[in-house]
């Protein structure tokens, strides 16, 4: 029996393509907006732009490419030789040209592309950072003052876009059982022990991932695995991957970032499988280079045809430049023409050895869909962090599956959407288009969708987690995962007086869950729009963010009191939800508290640390509490610490929505409850 409300694969790829088509106008719009209303040191601020570099060495990458290192001008440079605070991310595209002087601001992203060079960042550090320009030129990189700015990544769209046109025009009889499935014009065919006896590679392994791993080898079209925070899913999928392998199948690896599919690259390879890791060399870690495609297409066997011709080509190349008689040159480069056509055709044949013959092929969602896969199939697609994926970026790998596999955790943040609270509403053009789902978001991920058209029976649930004391899971966990989390015995009852390094017995160390209550009235919010960067664009870079003054003055305090106690900064991570808050306390924390991280919620979503310190910022009258009552963020807050969760915030103002309600009333029950004193934090 099919479920009740089967979808219309039509319609729904004509909502997406209108959907993503609003989404890419909202970024393009806010970039450019942006880039044109804003001073250089502004978009510095706002975490898009690196200002006052020099070009301090330049190489040949992989690929052939040009590398820029770029460092801080020495003639502006902080005493540090460090590179300001940035937003700027491996992966992010970026122009690099020269600075345009203090007070030009009109500028168009046009004309900034037509004078800089764009390039693909490849590594951000503190002291410099590293592009590897896409163009043969580098026009403008030479210039003596530079600076880089972030542009928004359309790249993305177009494997998204071409994926639903695919979708959108598939004839209905050459929907495969499993497309049936995915959209609900069939039920999943029912679980069976298709597995048989499983040999388990990992001993280690509890209940919960062994009964995940079996669901997902025994299910035919679809399996997801629900990983709460800590839960080890990762872990799971390797196992997964190897029983799959043992099978004899063939598995295509997937997640929405580089980081997320490095990350099962480098614990795969131990195993010593045949594996590929399918990307643009610039963006992947180092440890995990010697399975890209791009090296193996030089050092695998497989790749001894290709070098045959590079060396004939480099010999000519030689020979040009000894030449004289133009005659003979031409000659050459006539010779070269063929024989760069022959090095493309034996690379491609070395590509389709290389990944026919790997059973296992790791590629980011989007990066699956190049054409080194064109005409490949697998038994299986698994996407990790599914549930921070869009459904359309999911659907690029998805193409080539007779089966899925999900992890994820839907309730942790989804992917963001800048169309969503967007206030330059872009018509989007599809949009009074027939055929359009109504109430369609691209927030709901495929993970959520098809949970709610094929109910719970698609799911196992990881319980043993391995993170958190007992005391800071529990809340998340009763609220959330139907209190079916249990924090694995070595770690439920440590503290940061347990550290294997000396740390104090205090009354901060000795406790897993802290909660300062700022309530009074003496710690009030203050709307960012009042003094920030308000630009032509009439709305500072910071949009509406709220801040606390008072609020960073307590976090101060009790990191220090951390500090003194022995915990080590770089174990300790301060986060909050809003931006101008970040921005409020970064500045004073890094440099009293070096090694200290400091982020937004949404940023440290799939991190942790021994202490975390969470600042809520929300304080006023009106019991108003905005974004912050999304249970999914509050979700990632309370459950990245280990050791110690402290919370600050305004428990009056937290009564303005029932999910924080009780946890305020849980937190006033199970925490060690605080009332800082104003006059102290003064006083200090
Ligand atoms: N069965 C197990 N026995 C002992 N430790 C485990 C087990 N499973 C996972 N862990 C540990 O739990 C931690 C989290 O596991 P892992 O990194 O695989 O999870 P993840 O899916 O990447 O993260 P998360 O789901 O928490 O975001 C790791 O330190 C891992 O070694």
């Amino acid at each position: 029996m099919a479920p009740k409300y089967p979808i219309d694969v039509p319609s729904f790829a004509t909502t997406q393509l209108a959907l993503l088509d609003q989404e890419l106008q909202s970024e393009l719009f806010e970039t450019s907006s942006l880039i044109s209303n804003t001073s250089p040191t502004s978009l510095q601020r706002a975490g898009i732009a690196i200002t006052n570099l020099t070009l301090s060495s330049q190489r040949t990458g992989l690929g052939g490419k040009t590398v820029v290192e770029l460092a801080p001008d020495p003639a502006t440079a902080s005493a540090d030789g460090e590179l300001p605070e940035h937003g700027i991310r491996t992966g992010d595209i970026v122009i690099v040209s020269e600075q345009p002087a203090g007070s030009a601001k009109k500028r168009e992203v046009k004309e900034l592309e037509a004078k800089g060079s764009r390039g693909v960042v490849t590594r951000a550090g503190r002291a410099a950072v590293w592009v590897a320009l896409d163009g043969e030129e580098d026009e403008g990189v030479g210039q003596k003052r530079l600076w880089l700015v972030k542009l928004a990544n359309d790249v993305t769209y177009k494997r998204m876009n071409m994926t639903m046109a695919r979708l959108q025009k598939m004839p209905a009889d050459e929907y495969s059982s499993f497309v049936r499935v995915l959209f609900g014009l069939e039920s999943p065919t029912p679980w069976s022990d298709e597995a048989g006896e499983i040999k388990w590679v990992d001993p280690s392994l509890n209940d919960s991932q062994r009964d995940a791993i079996e669901f997902a080898l025994g299910s035919r079209e679809v399996a997801l695995i629900h990983g709460p925070p800590g839960t080890g899913k990762t872990h799971t999928l390797i196992e997964l991957i190897l029983q799959m392998l043992k099978r004899n199948l063939r598995v295509l690896v997937c997640g929405p970032s580089n980081i997320s599919v490095d990350n099962i690259v480098e614990r795969l390879a131990p195993h010593k499988i045949p594996i590929v890791r399918l990307g643009h060399p610039a963006r992947l870690l180092p440890s995990v280079l010697n399975h890209s495609l791009d090296v193996l297409t030089q050092t695998s066997d497989a790749a001894a045809i290709v070098k045959d011709v590079r060396k004939e080509m480099d010999t000519k190349q030689a020979s040009i430049r000894k030449t004289k008689s133009g005659r003979e040159r031409k000659a050459i480069y006539g010779e070269l023409k063929e024989l760069r056509k022959e090095f493309r055709e034996r690379e491609k044949r070395c590509i389709g050895t290389l990944i026919g013959g790997s059973k296992v092929v790791l590629a980011t969602l989007h990066g699956a869909g190049g054409f080194q896969t064109r005409d490949e199939i697998f038994d299986v697609v698994i996407i990790d962090e599914a549930s921070q994926a869009l459904e359309a970026q999911c659907w690029v790998p998805l193409l080539k599956a007779k089966k899925v596999v999900l992890a994820g955790d839907h309730l942790q943040l989804p992917p963001t959407i800048k169309s969503l609270n967007s206030k330059t509403k872009v018509k989007a053009k599809e949009k009074e288009a027939e055929g359009i789902i109504k109430g369609m978001t691209l927030e709901k991920t495929l993970f959520d969708r098809l949970l709610s058209l094929h109910g719970p029976g698609i799911k196992r649930m990881l319980t043993t987690q391995y993170r958190m004391h007992e005391k800071i899971m529990r809340f998340p966990s009763d609220e959330l995962y139907e209190s079916k989390l249990v924090a694995a015995e070595g770690v439920k009852a440590r503290l940061l007086k347990d550290l294997p390094y000396e740390v104090e017995e205090t009354e901060d160390t000795n406790e897993p869950l802290i909660f300062l209550d700022t309530q009074g009235g003496d710690f009030p919010e203050k709307s960012e729009e009042e003094d920030v960067d308000k630009k032509k664009s009439g709305k500072g870079i910071m949009g509406e963010s709220k801040s606390n003054e008072m609020e960073a003055a307590l976090v101060k305090q009790h990191v220090q009191s951390l500090v003194n106690a022995g915990v080590k900064a770089e174990d300790i991570a301060v986060i909050t939800p809003y931006n101008a808050q970040l921005a409020l306390m970064s500045k004073a924390m890094k440099e009293t508290f070096p090694g200290i991280e400091l982020g937004s919620v949404d940023g440290f979503q799939g991190r942790e640390k021994e202490a975390v310190i969470v600042s809520l910022v929300r304080s006023n009258s009106d019991r108003e509490v905005g974004f912050l009552g999304e249970k999914r963020r509050l979700n990632v807050a309370m459950t990245r610490p280990r050791r110690l969760l402290t919370i600050i915030g305004d428990s009056e103002t937290l009564q303005g929505n029932t999910f924080l309600k009780r946890w305020m009333a849980f937190l006033e029950e199970h925490a060690d409850l605080r009332y800082p004193s104003v006059a102290l934090l003064n006083a200090q």
